[in-house]
């Protein structure tokens, strides 16, 4: 069996980026209509856009998926899908818990969830780390409760706790080779 996506989910700075990064498949460039944090960069972390030409796009059914999260929304066109990489070869994408369960009821076993956890109070402290306003970690995780209840959905979990990096970057390592 081979898999076209594989998708990370989980809470607010579980990791999500850092083992997306470190699995090395294109990666989709999701859309949002949420505001550009600094250092952040139009079609690089996101296509930066509005609600309303989203909801448009969705309606003209250029999108796989759309998801509200936190205030904002969030949604994956069939376009970024097809543009990610070569014919045949799997991409991957992070998104939110409901976004992930939507892919995988589409694509079914063609779609492979991975969900990343940690404690509360590490991504507290992670998301302290990142200078990220009081107010903005508060906000991040508002969500953390559903986003850990949602990883029973993913085909696999991966833990990536303080100290287990090195563990985790291994287990996707191997994931690598046998997607590779
Ligand atoms: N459903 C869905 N979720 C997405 C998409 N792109 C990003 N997300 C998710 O939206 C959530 C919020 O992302 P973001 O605003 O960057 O904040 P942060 O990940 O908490 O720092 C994260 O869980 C992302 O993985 C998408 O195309 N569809
Ligand atoms: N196991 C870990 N221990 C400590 N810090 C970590 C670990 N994994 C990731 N981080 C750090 O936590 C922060 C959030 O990681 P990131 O991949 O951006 O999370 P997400 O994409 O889930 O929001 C980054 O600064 C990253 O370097």
């Amino acid at each position: 069996m081979s898999f076209s996506i594989v998708i990370f989910q989980g809470p607010s700075a579980s990791g999500k980026s850092t083992l997306q990064a470190r699995l090395g498949l294109p990666r989709i460039v999701t859309w949002t209509s949420r505001e550009p944090r600094p250092g952040e960069q139009d079609g690089r972390e996101y296509h930066f856009t509005t609600r309303e030409q989203m909801e448009r796009m969705h309606q003209q059914g250029q999108m796989l998926e759309i998801n509200e999260y936190r205030g904002n929304l969030y949604g994956t066109s069939l376009q970024s899908l097809e543009q990610a990489g070569e014919q045949g070869q799997a991409r991957s994408s992070v998104m939110e818990a409901q976004g992930a369960k939507l892919v995988k009821q589409l694509l079914g076993e063609r779609a492979l969830l991975i969900g990343i956890s940690a404690s509360r109070e590490q991504l507290e402290r992670r998301l302290a780390e990142r200078n990220v306003s009081m107010e903005e970690q508060q906000f991040r995780m508002a969500s953390f409760d559903e986003e850990m209840a949602a990883l029973s959905q993913c085909d696999l979990i991966i833990r990536n706790d303080d100290g287990q990096l090195h563990t985790a970057e291994a287990i996707i390592d191997c994931l690598r080779a046998g997607l590779g």
